[in-house]
């Protein structure tokens, strides 16, 4: 039942977190398969390095492998989901259940990322990789719009940073900017390889007036924060969570910015935070403790993300969840986070603009009436059993 929370907003239902409208801007391809696919993919590719040959065994891996506390050994269990999307079948199937699950989880847009450099063994070319990944969304799309969800996934092509690639992947992003690629990220181990590694990659795309994010301030503190946004020019963080080490609180609860976190609140810096992985790889000790609760009331922009739902066993549904429990967020704050993605996202601002007042303001005002008529059917119960 939807109860009025102290700041007077709406606090959601677990039903109603699950129908409003969610906008995704941090999802790996690789870090979201359904267990039963894998399965079924390592049969067919006779991939005999599986863990568990059952599924739901195989889930319960994913997460307890995936808990570890560090980046590195988090990133480990993604050779597994790596080694299965190697052909064309394969990497379509993932593709178009990745967009029909998130869009039976409520999201209506989606920015998902994996690096097409990592799916080249069972010989297919980077193009193939690229043109695969679409035709599965495209379907996937379909698929969700069939059973009456409306969702639209734009790819983002991502470089890894350990490698030596990130020059050849952005002007592939860049060839495909118009056909279903919406940008470019690099991602993998942080510590040691920082990103100015790939300067070439990223003044390519600004000339190209092209679009990128970066994973920084995950596993490494303010030093990759920097370097992401003023040697590299990123137009978002890929978590950047750790912009929490310039921010000091004073017992009085007066808050200080440093030099750098006000850059990125002035500037409006998206802020791709991923509150589960997070707990699984270190960056936080706690929802409770995770500073996405202090970032929403700064008014940084914050935006909620998935990061990788195998890994960490989630979804938007269940990080809104969580939040909801936690910072006790109503649906204003539900819509907030919405907003913030969809204007950080990398489609045209036209198109971001026509989502927000068409698709996402409208989706939670419909909510925000649902409680308006509970509200007004118990009153009226009340005062006719009164009367
Ligand atoms: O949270 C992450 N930080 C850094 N790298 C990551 C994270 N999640 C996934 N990756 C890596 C592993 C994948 O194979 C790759 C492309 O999606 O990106
Ligand atoms: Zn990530």
């Amino acid at each position: 039942m939807t109860s009025q929370s102290i700041q007077g907003g709406v606090t959601p239902t677990p039903d109603q977190i699950r129908r409003a409208p969610k906008v995704l801007l941090h999802d790996h391809l690789d870090g979201g398969l359904r267990p039963g696919t894998i399965v079924d993919l390592a049969r067919e590719s006779g991939y005999s390095g599986l863990p568990e040959s059952d599924a739901d065994k195989l889930g319960i891996w994913f997460r307890e492998a995936a808990d570890s506390g560090s980046l590195e050994r988090y990133l480990e269990t993604f050779s597994h989901t790596v080694a299965v999307m190697q052909t064309r079948a394969a990497l379509v199937r993932v593709a178009a259940e990745c967009a029909e699950d998130l869009a039976e989880d409520g999201v209506v847009y989606a920015e998902v990322r994996y690096a097409p450099e990592q799916h080249l063994d069972g010989g297919l070319s980077l193009e193939e990789v690229v043109e695969a990944v679409n035709e599965g969304f495209r379907e996937g799309e379909r698929r969700a719009r069939a059973n009456g969800h409306r969702i639209r996934v734009g790819a983002l092509l991502t470089a890894m940073r350990h490698a030596a690639r990130a020059l050849e992947i952005a002007e592939l992003a860049n060839r495909y900017r118009d056909s279903g690629v919406v940008g470019f990220d690099i991602a993998g181990a942080e510590a040691g390889h920082p990103p100015t590694r790939h300067l070439d990659a990223f003044e390519y795309l600004k000339r190209e007036n092209n679009h990128f994010t970066i994973h920084a301030g995950e596993a490494f503190g303010l030093p990759s924060i920097w370097q992401a946004l003023q040697w590299c020019g990123a137009d978002r963080l890929g978590h950047g969570v750790r912009i929490i080490d310039d921010i000091e609180v004073a017992d009085d609860g007066s808050v200080t910015l440093g030099r750098l976190a006000a850059y990125v609140r002035d500037k409006r810096i998206p802020l791709e935070l991923c509150p589960s992985s997070n707990l699984q790889t270190g960056a936080a000790a706690s929802f409770a403790e995770h500073p996405i609760g202090l970032l929403r009331r700064l008014h940084f922009r914050a935006t909620v993300n998935t990061d990788n739902r195998l890994m960490s066993g989630t979804s938007m549904s269940r990080e809104f969840e969580q939040l909801v429990e936690t910072f006790g967020y109503t649906l204003d704050d539900m819509q907030w986070f919405s907003v913030n993605a969809m204007k950080s996202a990398f489609i045209p601002f036209d198109e971001r603009l026509a989502m927000i007042n068409d698709v996402v303001k409208p989706g939670y005002a419909e909510l925000k009436s649902e409680w308006l008529f509970q509200q007004t059917a118990s009153t009226s119960g009340s005062s006719a059993g009164q009367g």
